[in-house]
């Protein structure tokens, strides 16, 4: 494919030092400007051959026969390695080969011309450094500026026929506007700190060479940019955006100081400045965190704003920041890792449960069984397809019979392996049996209540297979949550039975899950007490009409919601605290919540639909429609039945006085209980899912290689992306070279799951993962090594994880020592590496651990 090239238009005829030549120039406007800021252009020039081609080829040569040279360490920004190599650093050369090859260009022709061109006497280089792009790694570098260096030279040294792609200058907010350079092998290309440029290769192999250059010999001794403060003075946008960064993160000399930091940031970001837009909007949603409610949400306004601002312009970074921006981290990784029920759908099972499958199978260290058989090929094909199965969406035509040969296959594999599996196998297999049972149950509307209860018995074994080693369960996070989804299919056996004891069993379960969460400090695990389980609790509360209780845990789950900035899921708790008080006789109290709530949030169902019943129960119909209206404007939740039920008045106004406030609340409680339910469960919030989609889409269209990555996670969260488009975007990001999605990609073709089955691109993906430092991809490559039994390859891998933490590669490590495979016999070495795995609850360790004893 063609990309769009950037063209010199100015060419002239100049002399650098012993060197003559051309000079190329060419300029850009500036997205952002000021009056005073030299009228918004940004000026850059390419000097052809200033270095010897020769020169540039030795220097490919060297950097292809080290690649070892190049770092594996992650990139602050996107945590994905950089593969850059530094041969001069803070104004000191650290590679002697490469000093013989530039040590006098650098100074002869590179500085002199800089010092011409930029007008800067005194300039002189901080750093050089050579960066990678080859297939498997990062392939980009996301549009930015060059903050740290006044000046920035790049001296071409692949031959741009290649690769496609490359070095883009990006003169707008978005991606239409990007051209290419074409930079041949001793050309060099010159720009300063006000340039917007990025790096994008589609195709091939590049390796370029970066000068980075300041003002002066101190500013490179000190690690400063001493040239901002001047030119932020006059209210040049990039300096203020630049010097703004300095001050947030404490950079460059700056002492940290995010009120000054706010204020260079809002002074650029109201220039037009969408990366000061952007960080503006980052740094007021972290200031959330330590203020009242009310500030908060003055903030987040702000926040969003920005974002939008930047957003609108066209700017891919703050189109993915606009997507995230109603998801902080617990509702994202906490709503989803919480649910049984429906929500067990969007989480991402697919590819966990599978990762262990394939771990069971593959318990092995050297070809040999550790503590277990694997299953049969047979039995691991029917798991395959099982999880598959559990991975669709529920509600599609056709689930249910594939539910229902899932509840079988994995009925017949717990009969088949049961026997010789690890316990925390043997307890994923029945997690599973047992959410095929609730999806059964759920795709019949839960007519099956059978079902509910027979998953309750399977998460009764699993609580018995945890609690057998309570060592080993109490420290996993899978413990609570198997309590709270035993406690949602008790729920399912109530409704379906209308049996009151399962709302008690319920309670009961939620208690216990929510005790250990107390139990464990914040500090270590990071979560607490999730606040939509102390929702699920008050709600079973109410049904058992202990409505004080249940306040209780309405007012507690408010407050954790709050300080979470999550005000919409906080607004669904006080409506449920405005039930609660309606149960307990406090009507008028209950109304204020609900008044306060849908002015505050006019967008907040909930609020209304309880607002609708109170008016109904008045006999004021006609405001009871008005909030049915409203209401059902922001959810087609059971709407259209209940906008039904308003026109059959006569009829239904016996079932809703039923539901009254005075009355028999159980009823109506139940009814709510189910809303309630669906806004948790995400159904609700269906308008905000597709924001998030719209902007996420428009970042990964600008090719945010994050956004592209995410947009296949919106999927697997069930939260509006289709299969087949999530697997075009992870195919994009993983060819850009984000690991993450290299390593979903991976699964993604073992599974033939949106793509068809292959394992060979699989492992092909899976390695370019491992080989940027992902951990599970890691792993799983070196199970691959160990089934084909390439030993030694395997403990590579594993010896390398093992000493970063990772438990099953410590066990796996554990156990060569212990059987001599791979590894010399060593019992003490043996018992150090199960010992390590063990303290981190890994069962298997723990058996052999206590075999060893
Ligand atoms: O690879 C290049 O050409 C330049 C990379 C770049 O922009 C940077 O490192 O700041
Ligand atoms: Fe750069």
């Amino acid at each position: 494919m063609l990309r769009p090239r950037f063209e010199f238009k100015e060419k002239s005829e100049i002399k650098v030092g012993d060197w003559s030549g051309l000079e190329q120039r060419g300029q850009v406007r500036k997205a952002a400007t000021t009056r005073k800021d030299g009228n918004g252009v940004c000026r850059f020039s390419c000097l052809q051959e200033l270095v010897p081609a020769d020169t540039a080829a030795k220097i490919l040569e060297y950097l292809k026969k080290n690649p070892k040279l190049f770092s594996s360490e992650p990139d602050s920004v996107d945590k994905t390695p950089t593969f850059e190599f530094y041969p001069f650093r803070d104004g000191v050369w650290k590679d002697q080969e490469l000093r013989e090859l530039l040590e006098e260009m650098l100074e002869a022709r590179i500085l002199t011309y800089v010092r011409q061109r930029y007008n800067c006497r005194f300039c002189a280089a901080s750093d050089v450094l050579v960066r990678r792009y080859i297939p498997g790694e990062r392939r980009s570098h996301a549009v930015h500026f060059d903050g740290h260096a006044y000046v920035t030279a790049v001296l071409g040294i692949s031959d741009p026929e290649n690769y496609q792609g490359g070095l883009y200058i990006q003169p707008d907010p978005g991606v239409a506007s990007r051209t290419y350079f074409r930079i041949e092998p001793g050309d060099l290309l010159v720009h300063s700190f006000d340039l917007q440029h990025g790096v994008h290769v589609w195709k091939g192999i590049r390796y370029s060479l970066v000068f980075w250059i300041k003002d002066s010999l101190q500013a490179v001794r000190e690690g400063t940019t001493p040239w901002y403060h001047g030119l932020a003075e006059q209210d040049d946008p990039d300096a203020l955006y630049n010097l703004a960064q300095n001050y947030e993160y404490g950079l460059f000399g700056h002492r940290k100081d995010i009120s000054k930091a706010i204020e260079l940031y809002e002074r650029s970001a109201q220039t037009g400045h969408h990366f000061a837009q952007n960080n503006l909007a980052l740094v007021y949603r972290s200031l959330c965190q330590n203020t009242t409610a009310s500030e908060s949400q003055q903030l987040l306004q702000k926040s969003v704003e920005w974002l939008q601002a930047a957003a609108k312009a066209g700017f891919g970074m703050a189109q993915k920041n606009l997507a995230l921006a109603g998801h902080s981290r617990r509702r994202a990784g906490f709503l989803l890792a919480a649910f049984g029920v429906a929500a067990a759908f969007a989480v991402p099972l697919t590819l966990r449960p599978l990762r262990r499958t394939a771990l069971l199978g593959l318990a092995v260290v050297a070809g040999r069984p550790v503590a277990a058989e694997g299953p049969s090929a047979e039995d691991a094909a029917l798991l395959r397809r099982a999880f598959q199965a559990l991975a669709k969406d529920p509600s599609r035509p056709g689930a249910r019979d594939e539910l229902e040969d899932a509840e079988e296959a994995l009925t017949k594999v717990i009969e088949d392996f049961d026997a010789g599996a690890g316990r925390q196998d043997r307890g994923r297999i029945r997690m599973a049996r047992a959410q095929a049972r609730i999806a059964i149950n759920d795709s019949t509307g839960g007519k099956l209540p059978e079902k509910a209860e027979a998953a309750v018995d399977d998460y009764t074994e699993v609580v018995r297979l945890m609690e057998e080693d309570p060592s080993g369960s109490e420290g996993t996070f899978d413990y609570p949550n198997v309590f709270v989804r035993r406690a949602l299919a008790e729920e399912e056996i109530a409704y379906g039975r209308r049996d009151q004891k399962q709302w008690e069993a319920a309670v009961k379960d939620y208690t216990k899950a929510i005790d250990i969460w107390r139990s464990r400090p914040v500090s270590e695990t990071g979560l607490g007490v999730n606040p939509l389980v102390l929702n699920f609790r008050g709600n079973a509360l109410s049904q058992l009409g202990r409505f004080r209780e249940a306040l209780q845990d309405y007012r507690e789950a408010t407050e954790i919601f709050r300080k979470d900035n999550e005000y919409s899921q906080a607004a669904v708790s006080r409506c449920n605290e405005a039930l609660a008080l309606f149960g307990a006789d406090e009507a008028s109290e209950a109304m204020a919540i609900l008044e306060d709530v849908s002015k505050r949030d006019p967008n907040i169902a909930d609020a209304r639909v309880a607002l609708a019943v109170s008016y109904w129960v008045s006999r004021d119909y006609s405001r009871a429609e008005d909030e049915w209206r409203v209401a059902c404007e922001n959810t087609d939740l059971g709407c259209r039945s209940w906008i039904a039920s308003f026109a059959e008045r006569p009829l239904e106004q016996s079932r809703w006085e039923q539901m009254a406030i005075t009355g028999a609340s159980g009823a109506r409680l139940a009814e709510w209980h189910g809303v309630a339910e669906a806004y948790t469960n995400g159904q609700g919030l269906r308008r905000d899912d597709a924001q998030a989609v719209v902007w996420m889409r428009r970042a990964a269209e600008q090719l945010e290689v994050e956004a592209a990555y995410l947009m296949g996670e919106l999927h697997r969260q069930g939260r509006g992306v289709q299969l087949s488009e999530a697997v075009k975007w992870y195919l994009r990001s993983a060819e850009a070279g984000f690991p993450k999605a290299q390593y979903t990609l991976g699964m993604l073709y073992l599974e033939g799951t949106g793509l068809p089955q292959d394992s060979h691109k699989a492992e092909m993906w899976l390695n370019f993962a491992a080989r940027q430092g992902h951990p599970e991809a890691k792993n799983n490559i070196a199970t691959m090594h160990a089934q084909r039994g390439e030993v030694e390859e395997a403990l590579k891998i594993w010896e390398d994880l093992a000493e970063s933490g990772e438990p099953n590669a410590q066990c796996n490590m554990g156990m060569a020592y212990l059987r001599g495979a791979g590894r010399p016999h060593d019992a003490s070495l043996a018992a150090e590496w199960l010992g390590k795995a063990a303290a981190q609850g890994h069962q298997m360790a723990l058996q052999a651990l206590a075999a060893v004893a």
